[in-house]
């Protein structure tokens, strides 16, 4: 089975897990990169059994709205059951990295907002320990090379992500070679430089579930 028909699986599975929730009034958060887009395409047939979607993305707005998805302004919306978003990496105890898509900053806040954050995602981003994939931190442009240095002191290898600017604006640094042996304490430890928007580790606010697409079929993970 190739990575893309486990992620197909995995977009199916939680589009399956959903459905029967499904009420005329809701609004689903939505997330970004290509399981995300498989979960999109599979959602539209299903389109008028719901309200619409908050995207984590303008990408992800742009295909909700071409399978004619209402897309909502989070500001307007109180209630998101739930959240369907992909990952780069996921630990046992459902923390992840997220922002390979640059995504990460809008996809903590519609997190945040969700009641339940199924991820789904194939088995290639099952980890022990968090950080063999580098950690994406976007941060304001004129504070690039200071956050930089300080990301330096706290043990890791930034690099400035060339040619991407994110939805807000901002740039992307990808820390290498870090050692996340406190993914909670890391996440808030770089949040507070200053200059940093956010930082790609989802765990203060991980997966409720995890959907994981194998050859041998969807395993569904808890904590
Ligand atoms: O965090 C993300 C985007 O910012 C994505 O969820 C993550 O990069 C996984 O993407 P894909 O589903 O393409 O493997």
């Amino acid at each position: 089975m190739t990575q893309d028909e486990m992620k197909k699986a995995v977009a199916q599975a939680a589009l399956d897990r959903i459905l029967p929730h499904l009420e005329e009034d809701t609004i689903l958060g939505i997330g970004t990169g290509s399981t995300a887009n498989l979960f999109i395409d599979a959602l539209a047939a299903h389109k008028t059994r719901f309200d619409g979607a908050v995207a984590s993305s303008q990408a992800s707005a742009d295909r909700l709205k071409a399978h004619g998805i209402p897309v909502y302004d989070l500001n307007s919306v109180s209630n998101l059951p739930f959240y369907i978003d992909g990952a780069d990496e996921f630990d046992p105890h459902l923390n992840l990295i997220k922002g390979g898509g640059a995504a990460l900053t809008r996809e903590k806040i519609v997190a945040a907002v969700s009641k339940e954050f199924i991820c789904i995602v194939d088995q290639t981003k099952q980890v022990e320990v968090l950080g063999n994939f580098p950690l994406p931190v976007e941060v304001i442009p004129m504070a690039r090379s200071y956050v930089a240095r300080e990301l330096v002191k706290l043990g890791g290898d930034p690099e400035y992500r060339e040619g991407v600017v994110t939805d807000n604006g901002n740039v992307i640094l990808d820390v290498f070679n870090l050692k996340i042996v406190d993914p909670k304490a890391l996440e808030q430890q770089i949040n507070m430089l200053t200059g940093v928007v956010t930082n790609g580790l989802f765990a203060h606010r991980g997966a409720n579930v995890i959907l994981m697409g194998t050859p041998q079929g969807v395993q569904e993970i808890t904590a």
